[in-house]
């Protein structure tokens, strides 16, 4: 009998949608005004064909055209934000669930630590699956004695293992991170009494003895990596004179693959291992469902193949779906940065090789299929993998990544036009946006070099007047509206009647004289001259606090990016600096206004350092 609750529900997260959709509005109708003045420059430069401003003009074009570009493909992902939910307590009973096979690839016993690579291989083991039905296979491409010799020990230590988180009902089934981070207390139920203790010493003990027995294993066999060798596939079991558990519970399928390997070969790397081991799956297990794993992202929660079924087995949605996907920046290695990718997929496509990104090219190939897939982000993570922590690292991982987008996108597959006769134009977007970031750089060289460049030799390339209505604008809110706001107020409670002050259209000669010259008449009344004063002495006192911080504290860096606005604020509002210091005209801030707004400054930064 179907089960009437659905397995999986999605809602849309309608207050971001509202921010994103706006965000989208605002951003788009302030690209036009800039575009406009680039565009109508440039035509005026054409036509007096004035070289010198017309290529940084032209340069700055281009790289403002690539961010919008790669900001528009941007758009779609944000359209509409969904949160999905999943209730495994509603599958069917163990029986009928389909079965999994699990895929993990190695590549290198130097770069990927054996215990690491075991200990992804132990949590996979230990998923929350009936053990009938998991099969997980371990492709080593290093084809290494080393890592052949740990997946045994791996083994051995699961049998003991796999019981005690299935008897306390383990959440973390990484040895490694439950050692480490003692998640007891989430199941105090399971995990207080004596005998828990007892057993917990005991497999504490037995995972020293295999840690001890991997380092023994590095220490005597060798690490290395032939790139010419026949196949080698083995069905991990029990080895004779190792320790029986006498009532033995029923455990999943482990099984080791190094495929044949010949140097006149191509590999074709990770792929390549995917897809052979797809074939060996097949013959041993061919279950309907496989988790793609890579060997350093282990398990963290035990439900995700169950969470997974959640959608697979939706009879509205199984017929077009070919991958669940989880997220893609949890790590347990690192502070805040970068990416992992734990998947579940259909038996279908093979992987692609085309690309050093088989994963992004072999999902944008199903969804042209016409595939469907769905993306979860349970609160607590499924897997977790690591990160580089060197810049080295990261930086020829964020190289291998981005030679692959190109790949993608200098191909005929490239998404804008491969995409949208086979999936929604939207759809295409997401991925083209993927495709297209390495084209970030073109924009960067551009906007790091060229104004710095015209800067030094005095060419402009941003419109004088937005200096100047920036100006006024915040000079206008500072003042003029703050007032009108009290006014109005004032005469909404009846305490002022509003009156019509008519602009002075008596013209003073000087005054002229310094408007034809472009400078500022500060003969204001203070009332008006006072905040604005005021306000820019503290925006000058805090840029100089504030870098002086910077030098010589240690968290300085967290303020860089705040340094930004009172730097921009002096550097805008430079004329009332004139006006306060440089100017002995009459048209200068007079000095009884400079001295009222510094001593309120003062009173201001006294108060602010009192607080704190
Ligand atoms: O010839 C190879 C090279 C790599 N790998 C394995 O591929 C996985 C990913 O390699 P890694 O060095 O960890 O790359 P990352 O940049 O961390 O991986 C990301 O980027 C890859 C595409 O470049 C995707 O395959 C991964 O899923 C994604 O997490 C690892 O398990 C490797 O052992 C192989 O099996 N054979
Ligand atoms: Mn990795």
């Amino acid at each position: 009998m179907e089960n009437s609750l659905p397995l999986n529900v999605f809602h849309i997260k309608k207050t971001q949608l509202v921010i994103n959709r706006l965000h989208t509005f605002l951003h788009g109708i302030t690209l036009l005004p800039l575009f406009y003045y680039r565009i109508t420059s440039l035509t005026a430069i054409v036509k007096t064909w004035d070289k010198s401003t017309f290529f940084p003009q032209f340069l700055l074009l281009i790289s403002e055209l690539i961010l919008s570009f790669i900001w528009l493909l941007a758009q779609p992902s944000k359209w509409k934000p969904v949160v999905r939910t999943v209730y495994p307590e509603r599958l069917p009973g163990d029986e009928k669930l389909p079965s999994i096979d699990v895929f993990i690839c190695t590549a290198d016993p130097n770069k990927e630590p054996c215990l690491e690579v075991m200990n992804t291989v132990i949590s996979a083991l230990a998923l929350d699956y009936p053990p009938d039905k998991l099969h997980v296979y371990l492709s080593d491409d290093g084809g290494c004695s080393v890592t052949f010799r740990a997946t045994k020990q791996a083994w051995n230590f699961s049998n003991f293992w796999i019981p005690f988180c299935r008897k306390y009902e383990v959440k973390n089934r990484c040895p490694e991170a439950y050692f480490l981070r003692e998640e007891n207390s989430e199941y105090p139920g399971k995990c207080d009494g004596s005998e828990f203790l007892v057993d917990k010493k005991d497999i504490e003990e037995r995972y020293e003895e295999f840690k001890n027995s991997l380092a023994k294993i590095a220490a005597d066999t060798s690490a290395y990596m032939s790139k010419d060798h026949t196949s080698l596939i083995q069905v991990i079991s029990d080895e004779h004179g190792n320790e029986i558990v006498s009532d033995k519970e029923e455990m999943p399928v482990l099984v080791y693959v190094a495929r044949e390997k010949r140097p006149s070969h191509p590999h074709h790397f990770k792929a390549g291992a995917l897809n052979v081991l797809l074939r060996v799956s097949a013959m041993i297990s061919n279950s309907p469902y496989i988790l793609v794993l890579d060997c350093d992202m282990y398990c963290n929660d035990p439900s995700s193949a169950r969470q997974a079924m959640c959608f697979h087995l939706d009879s509205k949605l199984s017929p077009k779906l070919a991958f669940v996907q989880f997220p893609q920046q949890k790590f347990y290695n690192i502070s805040e940065t970068d990416i992992y990718d734990g998947q579940l997929r259909y038996i279908w496509v093979g992987f692609r090789y085309f690309a050093v990104v088989e994963d992004v090219f072999t999902g944008f190939n199903l969804h042209c299929d016409g595939w469907i897939s769905v993306y979860i982000e349970p609160s607590r993570p499924c897997f977790l993998g690591a990160s580089p922590i060197t810049l080295s690292e990261l930086l020829v991982q964020h190289m291998r990544w981005n030679v692959g987008l190109n790949q993608i996108a200098m191909s005929s597959f490239s998404p804008l036009l491969y995409g949208p006769l086979r999936m929604s134009i939207s759809q295409s977007m997401c991925y083209a946006e993927f495709a297209h970031s390495p084209l970030y750089f073109l924009s960067l060289y551009i906007l790091a070099l060229i104004p710095q460049l015209c800067l030094l030799r005095g060419i402009p390339l941003y419109p004088q007047d937005m200096v100047e209505q920036q100006r006024i604008w915040m000079m206008k809110s500072l003042t003029s509206y703050l007032y009108a706001t009290f006014d109005a107020i004032m005469e909404k409670v009846g305490l002022r009647t509003a009156s019509f002050l008519p602009t002075n259209k008596v013209v003073d000669d000087e005054q002229a004289k310094r408007y034809q010259m472009g400078i500022y008449d500060f003969q204001v009344p203070a009332l008006f001259m006072v905040p604005l004063c005021t306000l820019y002495i503290l925006n000058v006192a805090s840029l100089v606090i504030g870098f002086g911080r910077i030098l010589h504290s240690q968290k300085g860096n967290e303020m860089v990016i705040q340094t930004f606005i009172p730097l921009f604020a002096t550097v805008l509002h430079f004329p009332l600096f004139e006006g306060m210091v440089l100017r002995k005209d009459k048209g200068a801030i007079s000095k009884s206004v400079s001295l009222v707004s510094a001593l309120i400054s003062t009173v201001v930064l006294f108060c602010a350092s009192f607080v704190s």
